[in-house]
């Protein structure tokens, strides 16, 4: 397996693009060690397949390098690059068997006959097709096809990378579940560089240790599921992650406070110093907001409560500013109360990017 460096890696899919300044891809500087297991997420059209087609060489960038340890791989195909990609939807040979179709890629590359064998039962073990290795392709369920795409992405040990473009879309809802412990597990037990698309954060979170948020052509942040939801480096994945995401209240910034409507909030004394003129933002997730008797907190107007099981979801409002709160399911909730915040948990945002601690 390989480390992959993305250096300086921008992208206009025409010229014509690239002189308005549209780049589906405005910078990515960033380097996937080797082993490790990524997700690339963000809504739709945030670059998420330019960058993996990029990586898997589908797709030559506008500007800068890619690099698999130190051999520059930019102009390479994606045969030279030696990857293995599971792409949305089934890539397989109709007219063979299942355990024909997982023993291909290592026929291909003159593996041993009996390390093909063991290595094929391994995968048909994996993927919940044991039963089936010898029915045809062609007369399985789409599910089924896509596990064998998987089990054929998955199957060799020699591949610089694993790829994958939201591979679970077409997979039953409660199969995803298993298929995903199913590639961790494979990862945990062989190290693969995986990398993996997705538009689902509970995909992302439980399948990556490190989950790669992008917006907008850009990389805003990669961190562990833990970084992401505590210190949200940009206010769009403290939107993103979570549900519902960080409350973002616009303030104003008053000796050692953020003001939001007319209420004074202490920021922790570790918060650095803000530039004049940027546009600031208070953040704190709703699972750090509680509710306390009216005259001990801030005010605020309470709109709606919704109940989600083993939790209630509080909408309210600070002046004219919306909030949320999560509060336990056995919390009494007032008809009258006011907000309090936990103050470690509050994060201050200017122009978008978190402000650093001191
Ligand atoms: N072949 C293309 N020609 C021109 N523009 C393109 C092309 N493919 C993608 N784009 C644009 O590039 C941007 C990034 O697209 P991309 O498909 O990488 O996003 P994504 O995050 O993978 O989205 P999705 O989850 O919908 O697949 C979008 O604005 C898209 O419209």
């Amino acid at each position: 397996m390989a480390r992959i460096r993305l250096d300086h890696i921008r992208h206009a899919y025409t010229p014509e693009l690239a002189k308005a300044d549209n780049y589906a891809l405005r910078e990515v500087d960033t380097t996937f060690a080797d082993g490790g297991a990524y997700a690339l997420l963000g809504p739709s059209g945030c670059g998420k397949t330019t960058l993996l087609n990029i990586i898997s060489g589908l797709l030559t960038p506008s500007n800068g390098h890619v690099r698999f340890d130190d051999t520059d791989v930019t102009m390479l195909t994606p045969e030279a690059r030696n990857i293995a990609q599971v792409f949305q939807f089934p890539v397989i040979y109709d007219t063979m068997t299942v355990r024909e179709n997982l023993a291909f890629p290592l026929k291909n590359r003159k593996v041993p006959a009996d390390e093909i064998q063991r290595r094929v039962a391994d995968m048909l073990r994996r993927i919940g097709l044991e039963k089936k290795a010898d029915r045809k392709a062609r007369g399985l369920t789409a599910d089924e096809k896509q596990k064998i795409s998987l089990g054929r992405g998955l199957v060799r040990s020699d591949v610089n990378a694993i790829l994958f473009d939201e591979p679970l879309t077409v997979i039953d809802p409660h199969m995803k579940w298993q298929l995903r412990s199913e590639l961790k597990q494979l990862h945990r037990e062989f190290q693969m560089t995986m990398v993996y698309v997705t538009h689902d954060q509970t995909e992302a979170l439980t399948f990556a240790d490190k989950v790669v948020v992008m917006y907008a052509g850009e990389v805003v942040q990669i961190g562990t599921p833990e970084e992401l939801f505590e210190r949200p480096q940009h206010t769009f994945v403290g939107y993103f992650i979570g549900s519902p995401g960080m409350n973002l209240l616009p303030c104003a910034l008053e000796g050692g406070a953020a003001v939001v409507s007319g209420q004074r909030i202490a920021l922790p004394a570790s918060i650095g110093p803000v530039a004049a003129g940027k546009t600031t933002e208070l953040g704190i997730r709703p699972e750090f907001v509680s509710l306390v008797p009216r005259g001990q907190g801030i005010p605020v107007q309470i709109d709606k409560v919704e109940d989600i099981g083993s939790e209630r979801i509080v909408r309210a409002r600070l002046g004219d500013t919306r909030l949320s709160a999560v509060l336990d399911e056995d919390r009494e909730i007032p008809a009258e109360a006011d907000v309090a915040f936990t103050q470690e948990q509050l994060n201050l945002y200017a122009d978008s990017w978190l402000v650093a601690r001191r």
